[in-house]
């Protein structure tokens, strides 16, 4: 270079200088290109970042252009190239909601007037599967103009439909919670509570801050033992579920019954196990069905089993019978005459009756044995694991004897009044509990046809009986009208001066089907189906027609004595009918007797009291039949405005003969007290010349019997009364009785 001109080394020094230049200017805009590109792919990291941000959120990207009012929607994808921009005109977008479109539109409107800091909305927009999506879009201004008007918005917008739909099944079940009728709580897996709803408060009576964090146990009853709960709470454990009822009990320490069902769930936030507990109040429920239950199966006005309930207990014990090869007997009871009772005295005493019968029906055969009521006056007493028959019969009699003590119905009152019993049973008569329960009442009929106050055991031939009942009744329904019927007369002698002071009218039914049909069967049955009404109108009409006619030949100082039924009594207007009868035959009323059965008077003593009154005003007579065979003291005798005392055979039968005999004591005692209440005293049933003697002795005033006549037609009678009156007696204690007077 030493060597070079020095103008070639200027050159060279140039060319150098501008290559260093040049490198250099190239360096530094490399350096700057790199500079740029570094920047560039900041920029874009940053904005694939802000985008990846962006579709990972599943956010839109929007921009409003307020001056062109277009809207800009961008769903971000990953990829730049995939972006989808859509351009609208807000006031015409479709997209939007056409409802919603308003309040978009007010939002806008509230943002860029500075009402509020951003501009916030939630609205829905049609998705691209064509179904509405919410959309919640939030955004601030991006460019404004000169004089600090927004001119550009731009923000973004969430789908948050499932959001939403979330919230609103949750605003749903709080709504629900809040709302149930069902007591709601929630428990923690140690069982303390965590929430309860308005309903739990109500049923419980605690309020959510008494109970939050306590022990799920203070509203646990002591109707049901700890070892109850706990193992609920196991079953809840271990099978995350458990339903059943549950006795509960309230702040102020009532218990409820409640149907309750536990469930587990999981926490959605913590994952803890909590269990809801849904329960409703089922104490009123209960308490009906168990009276709904009770109302099925037993009788509300005793208390005692229904027919529903034997039913069932007879089917029960029928299997046991048959399982332990052992006898069952069923005791089929009704109480004599409790119609005539009930219609008289009111329903409201013949309540007090069943109930008082129900009681003591239960006293005599004790709570091992089933009593139920079936109906009306229908008792029935199953008795189990039996020895033999004898031993139901001896069940029956002791129920019999129980009843001969009155029942007490209230403080004041007492009533006498008896049952008959049928018993049939297992395996003797029938094998089901139809069968066994109609065999008792069979047998029943028979015990009240063979005199009431009885009991029977069923026999096949009853059967035939019951059907023989039927058709008597059925024939005894045109009595009256084929004149079937008649009347004998059977004379009554006066023991202090041996005159005929009265006649007994005794009714007989030739029937051309069943021939002569004693009055022992068939006025029970004439009672039983109410005919006994008729019949008995009839018979004091004939009897008077009788006693008039007599009258008109001569025998004008007899007393007609007609047999009248208690259901005549209690049931129709006797009275009237009498005082017709009197007035149609001009029979004087001082003439007539009624006769009634001393158990009828006794069983409704204060309304047969004010029925004989009226006959007693009318100068009618009055008698009690069969004294002694009932249960009334003298005292109670007393009450009623009677005028004669009719001694039953039974108690006359003995008298006379050698030996103390317990009837002579009753009848002198009878016989002295009834006096001292002013009665006269007939002896019934006075067969021998030594009765007679006894009574006119112990001085009975008069008797009847076949010692003096049987019962004899009217004609007959007439002529007995005739003679009797053309040689007057003097009646001794040897007695002038003609022996040939023998029954009819
Ligand atoms: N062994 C025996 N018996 C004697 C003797 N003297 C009379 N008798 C019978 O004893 C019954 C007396 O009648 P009662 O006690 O009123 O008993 C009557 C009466 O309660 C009822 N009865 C009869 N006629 C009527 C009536 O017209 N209406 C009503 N409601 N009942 C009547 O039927 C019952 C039975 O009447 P009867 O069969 O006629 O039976 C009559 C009569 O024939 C005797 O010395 N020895």
């Amino acid at each position: 270079m030493l060597d070079m001109p020095s103008s070639h080394v200027l050159a060279l020094l140039v060319a150098l200088l501008v290559l260093a230049m040049a490198g250099m200017a190239i360096a530094g805009h490399r350096r700057r290109e790199r500079e740029q590109r570094d920047h560039l792919r900041a920029m874009r990291e940053r904005e694939q970042r802000l985008r990846l941000s962006l579709w990972a959120s599943n956010e839109i990207y929007w921009q409003y252009d307020l001056e062109k009012r277009e809207l800009e929607r961008t769903r971000v994808e990953p990829d730049l190239s995939d972006d989808l921009a859509v351009q609208v005109d807000l006031d015409k977008d479709h997209q939007i909601h056409p409802e919603d479109l308003p309040l978009v539109l007010d939002r806008l409107r509230e943002y860029v007037t500075g009402g509020t800091q951003m501009f916030l909305s939630e609205h829905r927009i049609m998705g691209e599967g064509g179904q509405w999506q919410w959309m919640r879009a939030r955004g601030r201004a991006i460019a404004r103009n000169e004089i600090g008007h927004v001119t550009r918005i731009a923000g973004t917008a969430r789908n948050v439909t499932s959001i939403r739909e979330k919230e609103r099944e949750r605003r749903i079940a709080n709504e629900v919670m809040h709302n149930m009728a069902e007591s709601v709580a929630v428990v923690d897996a140690e069982f303390r509570f965590v929430a309860v709803n308005p309903a739990f408060t109500r049923m419980s009576g605690y309020e959510a801050a008494d109970v939050i964090g306590k022990d799920g146990s203070i509203i646990n009853s002591d109707q049901q033992d700890e070892a109850f709960y706990e193992k609920s709470r196991d079953a809840m454990q271990q099978q995350g579920c458990w339903s059943g009822e549950m006795w509960q009990k309230r702040k102020d320490g009532r218990d409820f019954l409640c149907a309750v069902q536990f469930n587990a769930i999981v926490e959605p936030g913590s994952r803890k196990r909590l269990y809801v507990v849904v329960a409703s109040d089922i104490t009123d429920r209960r308490r009906i069905e168990q009276e709904l239950r009770y109302l099925a199966n037993y009788d509300t006005l005793t208390n005692l089993p229904n027919r529903t309930l034997l039913a069932e207990r007879l089917s029960r014990a029928i299997v046991r019978a048959r399982r332990q090869g052992s006898r069952m007997a069923l005791l089929f009871l009704d109480l004599d005459r409790f119609k005539d009772i009930n219609d008289s005295l009111g329903h409201a005493t013949g309540d007090r009756i069943l109930r008082a019968t129900a009681q003591r029906l239960q006293e005599v055969v004790g709570d091992g044995h089933t009593v139920a009521r079936i109906g009306g006056d229908e008792f029935t007493v199953l008795l189990e694991d039996l020895s033999g028959g004898d031993e139901a019969e001896r069940c029956a009699q002791r129920i019999i004897d129980a009843f001969d003590a009155p029942l007490r119905l209230d403080d004041r009152h007492e009533i006498a009044i008896s049952p008959s019993i049928g018993i049939s049973l297992f395996p003797d008569h029938a094998q089901v509990p139809t069968d066994l329960l109609k065999h008792a009442d069979t047998a029943m009929y028979q015990a009240k046809a063979a005199g009431r106050r009885t009991f029977l055991r069923y026999a096949d031939a009853m059967d035939g009986d019951i059907r023989r009942r039927a058709t008597l009744i059925a024939a005894l329904r045109k009595v009256v009208e084929r004149g079937e019927l008649r009347l004998v007369y059977q004379p009554q002698l006066v023991l202090a001066d041996g005159r005929i002071g009265a006649v007994e009218a005794l009714l007989r039914w030739n029937s051309p089907e069943h021939g002569d049909v004693p009055p022992s069967q068939f006025i029970p049955l004439a009672e039983e189906s109410g005919l006994i009404v008729s019949i008995g109108e009839w018979v004091l009409r004939e009897a008077c027609n009788t006693l008039a006619d007599w009258r008109r030949d001569g025998i004008d100082n007899v007393l007609m004595s007609v047999n009248v039924s208690a259901v005549q009594l209690l049931r129709s207007d006797l009275a009237q009918t009498v005082q017709q009868v009197l007035r149609e035959t001009g029979v004087p009323a001082n003439q007539l007797e009624l006769e009634l059965t001393e158990s009828v008077l006794m069983a409704n003593a204060e309304h047969a009291t004010e029925r004989l009154q009226t006959f007693r005003r009318l100068g009618v007579s009055i008698a009690v039949d069969d004294f002694g065979t009932g249960y009334s003291s003298l005292a109670y005798l007393r009450r009623l405005p009677i005028t004669t005392l009719k001694i039953d055979k039974a108690f006359i039968d003995d008298l006379g003969r050698p030996g103390d005999s317990e009837d002579a004591a009753i009848t002198t005692t009878v016989i002295a007290m009834a006096h001292s209440l002013g009665l006269r005293v007939v002896a019934e049933g006075v067969e021998t010349a030594e009765q007679q003697r006894f009574l006119l002795q112990h001085g009975c005033d008069m008797v009847q019997g076949y010692l003096l006549s049987g019962p004899l037609n009217s004609l007959d009678c007439l002529r007995f009364l005739q003679d009797w009156q053309n040689t007057p007696q003097v009646v001794s204690a040897s007695a002038r009785l003609d022996p040939a007077a023998s029954p009819p």
